[in-house]
């Protein structure tokens, strides 16, 4: 939870592709890392009891023998140790990252068979599969051979010690010293305590496995704190900025904006930058990558003062010194070709990504809905599609939208027969393959209808919908919201626009009211 809560950690794991399978270490490496804890506590605890139980009988009928013990065990923990112990753990690390990236790539399959079976795909996922299998069983292999060699270890161990106590024991029973049950008692104790000191040799299988499940997490957890050591700068960087323009920071990292400006500040806050509304063309090469944070400050419309973006690998500048502002009521269409940045600026008004400079204002995160191309279609009813992120279960869902508002925001996007179809607001289906490409997008314009915002940004919300349904969809858009930012190709858009700015070639890009945008 804290992965998915804290800071939207999940989406900056993601995107720096530095840390494998988060969802297997959350699932399987935490319950096992528990039980095992738990079984190693259990067997330490009671280990102990033996030793403190047997020493003592040991002790006073053969001192030289716990000697012994104690030597022989230090010598065989090192061996087992040094020996054994990090190649053995580092395979056992590999197997959970293995077992884990072939069931990735199962899954995978599953998410996508459409799209493999149209592109003919079958023998490349088989071999890919095949690819991830065939390196979990070459692991497995090298673990069987390395346990191989341990057991034998083990048993050489273990079974070399067993006559040592009778042959201590032996010359005073003969001499009339000590009875025959003292040899019996004597090697009872003997092997209770050479077990409980021999607990990493005997219990090496379960202690290797832990220690790879513990660098497993340890290693989720320092990203985390990485994470939070980067959202920490940022704050402590926007904090610089926003007190040297008196602003008051108050950033819990989740649905409240990074800064939270005071009323009197919110004009002043952009006092000294004053923008120019008049057509913009700019071409700048920079001279260094700006290694710092976007400033975001809350307010009305929507201000961009020197923003320059980074991609997320931090190496290349998208667009550098970008400059405009949207009044309330005023809305702008980002044109521009392929990876230019678009979706990379509406990343960072919606404050997922920071990484850049400059000034970035908007309004308050709960007054914004983002659409995204692919419209994500969360497990659940068809009610559930329609209120998401609201939960359906929450008592404020069913108070604040009735059956009836559904029903009309889905009529008003043309699926009135929606319902009906796959039986009811209450059916439960795998939404994104039960409904179309086109279908997905005219439920995210529902649900966004349904939310109102005040504010909704909308990228390429709209590119499997046909001209009619896009236009449609277009003019409820600018009768129901103050306003919203669209990125799109379609230049049958720039109608349903205030203003368009249109990234160009490298680092350049153009402001423009409508009616001055001439398509190049
Ligand atoms: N995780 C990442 N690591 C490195 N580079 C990335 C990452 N994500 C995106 N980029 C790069 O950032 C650039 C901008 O991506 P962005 O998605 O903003 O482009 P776009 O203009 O929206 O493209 P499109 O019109 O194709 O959707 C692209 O060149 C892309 O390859």
């Amino acid at each position: 939870m804290v992965v998915l809560q804290a800071n939207r950690a999940y989406f900056d794991l993601k995107m720096d592709g530095k840390l494998d399978n988060p969802d297997q270490r959350i699932c399987e490496d935490v319950s096992s890392f528990v039980r095992n804890t738990l079984d190693i506590i259990i067997l330490i605890s009671s280990q102990f009891l033996n030793i403190i139980g047997f020493t003592g009988v040991l002790w006073s009928i053969a001192p030289e023998l716990v000697y012994i013990l104690i030597g022989y065990s230090v010598l065989g923990t090192v061996v087992t140790v040094k020996g054994f112990g990090s190649r053995l753990m580092r395979l056992k690390f590999q197997a959970l990252q293995r077992e884990a990236d072939f069931r990735y790539s199962l899954v995978r399959v599953r998410d996508n068979v459409e799209s493999i079976a149209f592109y003919g795909g079958e023998n490349h996922e088989a071999a890919t599969i095949k690819k991830f299998l065939a390196s979990m069983v070459a692991n497995f292999r090298e673990i069987i051979l390395w346990n191989r060699h341990f057991s034998l270890f083990n048993n050489v161990y273990e079974y070399a010690m067993i006559i040592v106590p009778s042959i201590v024991i032996a010359p005073r029973y003969f001499s009339g010293e000590v009875q025959f049950g003292v040899i019996s008692q004597t090697g009872f104790a003997f092997h209770r305590i050479l077990n409980a000191l021999s607990i990493i040799v005997f219990k090496f299988d379960s202690l290797s496995g832990l220690a790879a499940q513990t660098e497993r997490l340890e290693s989720l957890l320092s990203a985390l704190d990485d994470h939070s050591g980067d959202v920490r700068l940022m704050k402590r960087h926007l904090g610089k900025t926003s007190s040297a323009i008196g602003l008051n920071i108050d950033n819990d990292g989740d649905d409240t904006p990074l800064l939270n400006m005071r009323p009197e500040h919110i004009s002043s806050g952009l006092s000294s930058h004053t923008m120019k509304r008049e057509t913009n063309v700019v071409n700048i090469v920079p001279e260094a990558v700006p290694s710092g944070y976007i400033s975001r400050e809350v307010g009305p419309g929507l201000v961009l003062k020197d923003v320059s973006i980074l991609t997320p690998n931090l190496k290349t500048v998208l667009f550098t010194d970008l400059n405009f502002q949207l009044a309330p009521g005023e809305s702008l269409l980002v044109m521009g070709p392929s990876g230019c940045g678009k979706s990379s600026l509406l990343r960072a008004i919606a404050g997922l990504w920071s990484r850049g400079s400059g000034i970035l204002q908007s309004p308050l995160r709960s007054e914004t809905f983002f659409l995204p191309q692919k419209p994500y279609m969360p497990l659940g009813t068809l009610r559930d599609q329609l209120l998401f992120p609201v939960l359906s279960s929450n008592s404020n869902a069913s108070s604040m939208h009735s059956d009836g508002d559904l029903y009309e925001a889905l009529e008003e996007v043309k699926l009135q027969e929606l319902p009906a179809r796959v039986g009811g607001l209450g059916a439960v289906k795998d939404w994104s393959d039960t409904l179309s490409a086109g279908e997905q997008q005219r439920l995210a314009f529902a649900r966004l209808f349904l939310h109102s915002p005040k504010v909704a940004f909308l990228d390429e919300a709209s590119s499997a919908l046909d001209a009619n349904n896009e236009t449609r969809l277009y003019e409820l858009l600018s009768k129901k919201l103050e306003a919203y930012v669209s990125v799109g190709h379609r230049t049958s858009l720039v109608k349903f626009h205030t203003f368009v700015l249109e990234f160009r070639d490298y680092h350049s890009w153009k402001f423009c009211h409508r009616n001055e945008f001439v398509s190049i």
